[in-house]
């Protein structure tokens, strides 16, 4: 359902800044895959991301989505079929609108451009929907999204991607922001949904337990390139020393990331 062509991105190329983020990745992304990112800090993980959502536009290669070339088409039309979450949690809600104004605004997206009011059946099904969360926020579709938790709205974030039925979900260390406990619950979410939608998602994360114990192919990023590609019992078996090593057995230097080296 996506595919990466040769992809290279350079930033500010000819300048005396020039720097060179990722280099030839070819990739292809099924539907169902549930791929974690890891790998060192500066790698291209976040780069590659704005690659696919179109966020930046590649220096060199093409991407596809559904068999269609997307590489120049803006990122305001790809956001009709990818979902994303960041690690900062004011980014996925309107802090100044209630709860149920962003839930419209998120409906009117997945309808796929039909015009739906805001009836009492409509505020059912928001209520409905999230007591999923299980955060008591069904009763609280008249307040503004700005008073909710860190926690609150990342997860109140993922439910509102969820209802918009995106055909690729990027999480962009969307936990990482959230203090153990929240960052626990919204991952916990995250995978139910993932599960029950089937959705076809990929997820960075600086936590190598993680990557390993989640979704169904493992990526592993250093400089610019895949180094790493492992699925099925290969991933399941995989364990965090043996993935140092592969790194140090791959790229004859020792993996640098002390987030990713202490998670558990
Ligand atoms: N807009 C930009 N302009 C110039 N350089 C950039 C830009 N965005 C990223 N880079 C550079 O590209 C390289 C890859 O950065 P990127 O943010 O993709 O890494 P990352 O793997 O997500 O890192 P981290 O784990 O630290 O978030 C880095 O050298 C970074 O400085």
């Amino acid at each position: 359902m996506l595919e990466l062509k040769n992809i290279g991105k350079v930033f500010n190329e000819g300048t005396v800044n020039e720097n060179r983020a990722i280099t030839n990745i070819n990739l292809k992304v099924e539907k169902g895959d549930f791929i974690t990112i890891i790998g060192s800090n500066g790698a291209g993980k976040s780069t590659l991301f704005n690659l696919i959502s179109g966020s930046y536009g590649p220096s060199e290669g093409a991407v596809f989505l559904h068999d269609a070339d997307v590489t120049n088409q803006p990122e305001h039309i790809r956001a009709r079929h990818i979902g994303r979450i960041f690690q900062n949690t004011m980014l996925g809600t309107a802090s100044n609108m209630t709860l149920e104004d962003n839930m419209m605004i998120c409906s009117q997206k997945g309808f796929k451009g039909l015009r739906i009011s805001l009836n009492k059946k409509r505020r059912e099904f928001f209520r409905e929907k999230l007591k999923e969360l299980d955060m008591g926020l069904e009763d609280r579709l008249k307040d503004n999204v700005g008073l909710f938790s860190g926690g609150q709205r990342q997860a109140l974030t993922l439910l509102m991607m969820v209802l918009s039925e995106p055909d690729l979900v990027l999480l962009d260390e969307h936990t990482a922001a959230l203090d153990p406990k929240n960052a626990d619950l919204v991952l916990g979410l995250t995978v139910k949904f993932i599960r029950d939608f089937n959705l076809t998602s990929m997820m960075i994360t600086h936590n190598m337990d993680h990557a390993i114990r989640y979704g169904t192919r493992l990526l592993m990023m250093d400089r610019g390139e895949i180094i790493l590609d492992v699925k099925g019992d290969e991933k399941k078996n995989l364990t965090i020393p043996e993935l140092v090593e592969r790194f140090h057995s791959i790229r004859k230097r020792d993996f640098t990331n002390d987030e990713a080296l202490l998670s558990d």
